[in-house]
């Protein structure tokens, strides 16, 4: 049967014909649809099917698709005579309509099948299209350099700004060994750590940041910063590294670091790195069976130039001194200043203690020569303090204690000369240091008090105060007097705390006597010359006053002649800050040494205190008596209230009244006491002032 027949057959009508179009059309229709709601899309591919099919089965294939079909076996179910058979088809023509629709269907769903896997290849690959460009647009926009290295070590990517770091065009580094950029500090870029770089990161390697030494294309060093990362690629691994110049940053880290182990005057090394340094010198001379010798230096005479001649000058002698120093050693060996006017010189590998001399000597000779500054020429010289390794001692705080306490033995000996370390020095030095053990220990089980010996008016003879005087009361033992102690507090630093602690203390005994309904008295408390010259000695002791709630008019601080002269212009100043607190000034032990009147004057105090030496030989010794004279006199002139100590006979207290001295103090009235004893012999005092 061919084509013509089939339409040419029974019910062959425009009917059929029509019936015919709707079977061929339904089975599409219905895949297309199957295709649209089960899988969501369109099958333009089934667009075609109808149209080859029409030709296939209208065309001259029919009798081969009938006989296949016939021939499969499917043919025989619809070749039966169906019970509900179509009604305008041949038995053939419907075989062939059942299989073309299934034809129909299965390449619909292919044809759908084939668009989704298609459209999803177009999606992934516009997704890596766009995260591809994103990625090369973020690396070329960054202004780090970044490198793709691959796990030979060549590198696979380059941004644009490697030409600014590295002075290459990206494209000259393709394909170039990763290790021409970084020649060092960078060991996972290095060809023999590059494999095990690659290896740590297949186990769970994390990114890093590593700093660098990278070399550009001109051989110039540049510090960089390394982030390392990896990316898998399809090509294998990549190391991916950004490098950012950080050259400026380390610029000033060292500059930091440079400033925090300089002295910033001289330029020289500090504490902290005279202990470093040292520290190495120690261990090459133990290696080497050699000596190394700690030369401690303190300047003659350097306080005196700097007061009279300015800071700006003793800062120009010490960078002299510096110089001089540098000058005189070797190299290899280690100068430092520690601060002030002490320098440290570590000279290393010594052989004998005669080449330790010889250096010495001749550093002693260099610094003794007069510096010219400006127009001035001023001269100082060194006392040194030498203890050698490993004799004297094994570290460097050992070396430097040891050295120190020998150079205040240089000092001693007449300055201006150079002393070892001995035993003898030693036993010094361990005597001071286990005091300042002790001292500390004193401090915080609270082991000082006060004695109080009253001040008397010399005319009328009523109490008009009380100077407090620390005692060390030890356990089992008599109390200490201060000339014991106080030496060692103020070397230590512990006066300070020792000094707060004495003058909150005579400032409560001095409210307990007001309470106990004592006359109205005042209180002097003596000044170490090391309180005094502290920074914020005033602050300190404005707050010990506001915290005992006392009048600061009652109460006195004594500071010595000496401490004073020392730095009369800065002395001033911090004797008008306390006097702003409302306190009154007394100076001290006047009249021994200094005796410069001229600077009185210029410093505001409110008494003079005619030191005891002269007092007690007031009635035998005429000079004596003649400085009590002038200091009774001076007072009068400069309008201040002078106070002799030291009374310890009638015949002084008559020839001091006589001079018109306003109050005294001494054996002769009563010795220091307890501030209960104090309470009492005021009132035994006054009693028996009242019966007379
Ligand atoms: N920084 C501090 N220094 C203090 C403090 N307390 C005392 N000191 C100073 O210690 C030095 C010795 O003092 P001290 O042993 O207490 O002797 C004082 C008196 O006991 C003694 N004195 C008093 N009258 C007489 C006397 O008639 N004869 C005699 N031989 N000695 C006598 O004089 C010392 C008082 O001296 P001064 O201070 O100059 O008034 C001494 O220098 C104290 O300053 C303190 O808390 N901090």
């Amino acid at each position: 049967m061919h084509s013509s027949n089939w339409f040419r057959g029974t019910g062959d009508s425009p009917l059929r014909s029509f019936a015919m179009a709707v079977l061929i059309v339904l089975p599409f229709a219905f895949a297309q649809y199957a295709a649209r709601t089960y899988l969501g899309f369109r099958a333009p591919l089934g667009l075609l099917i109808p149209p080859v099919m029409i030709c296939v089965v209208f065309g001259g294939w029919r009798p081969a698709v009938l006989a296949t079909v016939t021939s499969l076996g499917i043919g025989a179910f619809f070749l039966m005579e169906p019970r509900y058979s179509f009604a305008v088809a041949s038995t053939e023509d419907r075989a062939v309509l059942v299989v073309f629709s299934f034809i129909c269907s299965f390449m619909s769903l292919m044809g759908g099948m084939l668009e989704r896997a298609e459209r999803k290849a177009g999606c992934l690959m516009r997704s890596l299209q766009e995260s591809e460009q994103t990625m090369r647009a973020l690396l070329q926009a960054t202004t780090q350099a970044a490198l793709g290295v691959g796990q030979d070590g060549l590198i696979r990517f380059a941004n644009e700004a490697v030409r600014r770091l590295f002075g290459y065009a990206p494209e000259e580094l393709i394909g170039r060994p990763v290790w021409v950029l970084v020649p060092e500090g960078l060991p996972e870029l290095q060809p023999q750590d590059l494999e095990a770089f690659f290896a740590a990161s297949r186990t769970g390697y994390t990114s890093q940041v590593r700093e660098v030494k990278a070399r550009d294309k001109h051989g110039r060093l540049i510090a960089a910063e390394a982030s390392l990362g990896m990316a898998d690629t399809p090509s294998g691994p990549l190391a991916v590294t950004f490098v950012a110049d950080i050259t400026r940053r380390k610029e000033a880290e060292e500059r930091i670091i440079h400033a925090a182990r300089h002295d910033p005057l001289t330029g020289l090394p500090n504490r902290a790195l005279i202990y470093e340094l040292g520290a190495h010198a120690l261990v090459a001379a133990s290696r080497a069976d050699r000596k190394v010798a700690m030369l401690f230096f303190d300047l003659d005479r350097f306080k005196p130039i700097n007061d009279t001649y300015g800071h700006e000058t003793g800062d120009r002698m010490l960078q002299e001194v510096a110089r001089r120093l540098k000058a005189a050693v070797r190299a290899s060996d280690v100068v430092g200043r520690l601060g002030g006017d002490e320098f440290i010189a570590i000279l290393t590998d010594m052989q004998t203690e005669a080449d330790v001399t010889h250096t010495a000597a001749h550093l002693l000779q260099s610094l003794g020569q007069p510096c010219r500054i400006g127009e001035l020429e001023l001269a100082t010289s060194p006392s040194i303090g030498i203890s050698l390794y490993p004799a004297d001692g094994r570290d460097i705080d050992t070396l430097i204690r040891h050295a120190d306490a020998a150079m205040y033995h240089a000092k001693g000996a007449g300055r201006n000369n150079f002393q070892f370390f001995t035993a003898e020095i030693n036993d010094h030095a361990e005597h001071a240091f286990m005091l300042e053990q002790r001292l500390r220990e004193a401090l915080r089980r609270g082991e000082f008090e006060l004695a109080y010996q009253p001040v008397l008016d010399t005319r009328s003879m009523r109490v008009v105060g009380a100077e407090a005087l620390v005692r060390w009361k030890q356990e089992d033992a008599p109390s200490l007097p201060p000339a014991e102690f106080i030496a060692a507090a103020e070397t230590s630093g512990l006066i300070h705390q020792i000094g707060d602690w004495v003058l909150a203390e005579a400032c409560r005994q001095h409210d307990a006597w007001r309470r106990q309904g004592l006359p109205p008295l005042r209180i002097a408390v003596n000044v170490s010359p090391v309180q005094f010259r502290a920074k914020h000695f005033r602050r300190r002791v404005a707050e010990m006053l506001a915290g005992a709630g006392i009048d600061p008019a009652c109460v006195e601080l004594e500071v010595t002649e000496a401490t004073v002269m020392k730095q009369v212009e800065q002395a001033a100043r911090t004797l008008a800050g306390l006097k702003e607190l409302g306190v009154r000034i007394t100076l001290d032990d006047f009249g021994t040494g200094y005796s410069c009147l001229g600077y009185l004057s210029q410093i505001p105090i409110d008494k003079l205190k005619v030191d005891q030496s002269f007092v007690r030989r007031i009635s035998d010794d005429p000079h004596s008596l003649a400085i009590a004279d002038a200091v009774i006199t001076l007072g009068k002139r400069l309008g201040t209230e002078v106070v002799a100590e030291g009374i310890e006979s009638e015949q002084a207290l008559d020839l001091l009244r006589q001079r018109e001295c306003d109050h005294g103090q001494g054996y002769l009235f009563s010795r220091p006491l307890t501030g209960a004893q104090f309470a009492t012999w005021c009132r035994d005092h006054d009693a028996r002032r009242v019966l007379h």
